[in-house]
């Protein structure tokens, strides 16, 4: 498969999380495992997927097959408060009120992750929770040529229902909490909003460089 294309990225699901052994429609596959890639690296990769898809229930699947890290910026920043160090107040004070972190800011601890990475021999990645910003995907084209943005969607009413801890029983087709979740149907419905206006402009940066491969998802994916 060429990742410079800009031919429509054709690849299913079921061809990202199964390995291309156990898949005999998906010979196309093979070049990006472990050292097979023609740039001579391995896969580095964007996840964008609104809260509650079941981002990290499919990136975790991909880590074990395809031997990258997960990268998520929202754990660096995590790290960077718990070191105490100096930038750790600012950043608490920011997160604290749900405020994106500046891009210097970000794209500095980032950038030192991927060069210890380097140093451990690491040689690619999926990222999540970054970019957000068109900058911070402008930079980051900079930085590194990402092969893949795989951007996870899921039905309004499905992701709803998700975020709310609904369920229906498989017996009777009666809907019941899996968990008592207070938390209102409008500020699910508005947190969805502010992500999805958010991250449109980055959708259209990587769709225009051939680089988004879209799932919309049928339902959740099982955790186990
Ligand atoms: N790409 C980014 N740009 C700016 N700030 C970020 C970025 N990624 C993470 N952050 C900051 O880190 C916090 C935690 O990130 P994350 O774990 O991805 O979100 P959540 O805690 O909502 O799941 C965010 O609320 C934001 O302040």
């Amino acid at each position: 498969m060429s990742r410079s294309s800009k031919a429509p990225i054709t690849l299913t699901l079921r061809e990202l999380t199964y390995p291309a052994s156990t898949n005999k429609e998906a010979p196309d596959l093979q070049p990006l495992h472990r050292g097979g890639d023609p740039k001579g690296r391995n896969v580095q990769w964007v996840f964008l997927g609104c809260p509650g898809v079941g981002k990290g229930t499919y990136v975790s699947r991909l880590l074990a097959l395809l031997g990258v890290p997960h990268i998520a910026t929202g754990d660096l920043i995590r790290d960077e408060l718990a070191s105490s160090g100096p930038l750790s107040f600012q950043l608490s004070e920011i997160v604290n009120q749900g405020k994106l972190v500046p891009d210097e800011t970000i794209i500095d601890l980032l950038s030192k992750r991927l060069e210890a990475g380097g140093i451990k021999g690491e040689t690619g990645f999926i990222l999540d929770g970054f970019p957000w910003t068109v900058r911070q995907a402008e930079i980051l084209e900079g930085i590194t040529d990402i092969d893949l943005v795989v951007n996870l969607k899921l039905r309004e009413d499905a992701l709803l229902a998700k975020c709310l801890g609904r369920r229906i029983c498989s017996e009777c087709g009666k809907n019941y909490n899996i968990a008592c979740i207070d938390i209102k149907e409008v500020v699910v419905k508005e947190r969805l909003r502010i992500y999805n206006e958010m991250t449109k402009p980055v959708e259209e940066f990587y769709r225009a460089r051939g680089k988004l491969l879209e799932f919309d998802l049928p339902g959740g994916i099982r955790e186990s």
